[in-house]
């Protein structure tokens, strides 16, 4: 990544990015029961070897994190730990996205509570590591609609810490048609809206969040590479796709990695940013990400720099907060 540039993450799910360092503490902590016997053996089953068979198969990678959240401590925990790893990255500025409804789950926690916790762990990291942070709460279609109702309202009630609504889980059983009303609440909340579309489902998917539910950016967008008047649209409004190669990979989104269109996407004029998804779980960081498009998607050094100037255009920030965080990169 080029210093002088911002270093952006703005697709980083922070209940995808749990230390197993911190799910065996945890587990120990609360005496739960853990599918390996020291922290190195938990890690086949919370981190991608090579390749899962699909995105479902990957997303039950999530599940063992997510398992030993006994506590509103623990949600702090892990919030508070995933700017600490954003500091050690080197990253000027992270949109952290969770989803309270699935962190809430295994031990029947208050959603409320959930969000309140990552919240006040994520400003408490702000303020240990000075890095700049924003939350996006995350509707886990996979749970239904009803329970996404219950998730929103989980997340309005600290409207004022939420800076955006995401779609995300189980995209070809779950469309985006489904969230209509959802969608409008959250809009009203006066939040910004991304969606997972375009990852498991094809292009119509990716219009349906534009048209439907109003996003703003585009998690994953793989698909748009079938749909010309879509990519013409996705360049003409500056729609956001947020690129994630090792994960497309590991969801076998993408057959490989070099078959990635990024590079078909930036010379079509889109808005391509390069995100990292669930780190802990592909075991991967964002600088990890530009070695994979610089070596394996061929990428040049002036499209690397476009990608990460992308970032922050891209940001859900002021005009004022982006051009902060260009006038530190320069100076450094
Ligand atoms: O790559 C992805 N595609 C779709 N959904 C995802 C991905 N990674 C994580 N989640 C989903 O996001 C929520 C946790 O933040 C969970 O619903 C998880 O399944
Ligand atoms: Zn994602």
């Amino acid at each position: 990544m080029n210093p002088r540039i911002p270093k952006v993450d703005l697709h980083r799910h922070l209940d995808g990015n749990i230390r197993p360092a911190t799910i065996w503490e945890l587990a120990q902590l609360h005496q739960l029961s853990l599918p390996a016997s020291s922290a190195e053996g938990l890690i086949p089953f919370c981190q991608i070897q090579d390749k899962t068979s699909d995105l479902l198969a990957f997303l039950a990678k999530l599940d063992c994190g997510v398992s030993v959240l006994a506590n509103t401590d623990a949600c702090h925990r892990i919030a508070y730990e995933n700017v600490e790893d954003a500091h050690r990255e080197g990253l000027d500025y992270v949109e952290l996205r969770f989803s309270p409804y699935y962190m809430a789950q295994a031990h029947q926690l208050h959603i409320a509570d959930v969000v309140e916790a990552v919240v006040q762990g994520c400003k408490d990291g702000e303020r240990d590591f000075g890095v700049k942070v924003n939350l996006i709460g995350i509707l886990s279609r996979t749970f239904g609609t009803d329970a996404c109702s219950l998730e929103l309202a989980g997340l309005i009630a600290h409207k004022s810490d939420i800076t955006a609504l995401d779609l995300a889980g189980d995209e070809l059983g779950f469309p985006a048609p489904l969230f209509v009303e959802h969608f409008k609440q959250a809009r009203d909340a006066g939040w910004h809206i991304t969606v997972h579309a375009g990852e498991a489902d094809g292009p119509q998917s990716i219009w349906n969040a534009i048209e439907l539910l109003g996003a703003q950016r585009i998690g994953h967008g793989v698909a748009a590479r079938h749909d010309d008047k879509l990519m013409a649209y996705l360049a003409e409004h500056a729609v956001g796709i947020e690129a994630c190669p090792t994960s497309n990979y590991q969801t076998a989104t993408v057959t490989d990695t070099a078959n990635h269109p990024m590079k078909t996407f930036l010379d079509a004029g889109l808005a391509v940013t390069l995100n990292t998804d669930d780190p802990g779980v592909s075991a991967i960081d964002l600088a990890h990400e530009y070695r994979v498009a610089a070596s394996v998607i061929n990428l040049s050094q002036n499209e690397l720099d476009a990608v990460q100037r992308n970032a922050v255009e891209q940001a859900f920030l002021s005009d004022t907060d982006k051009q902060q965080l260009f006038e530190k990169a320069a100076s450094r």
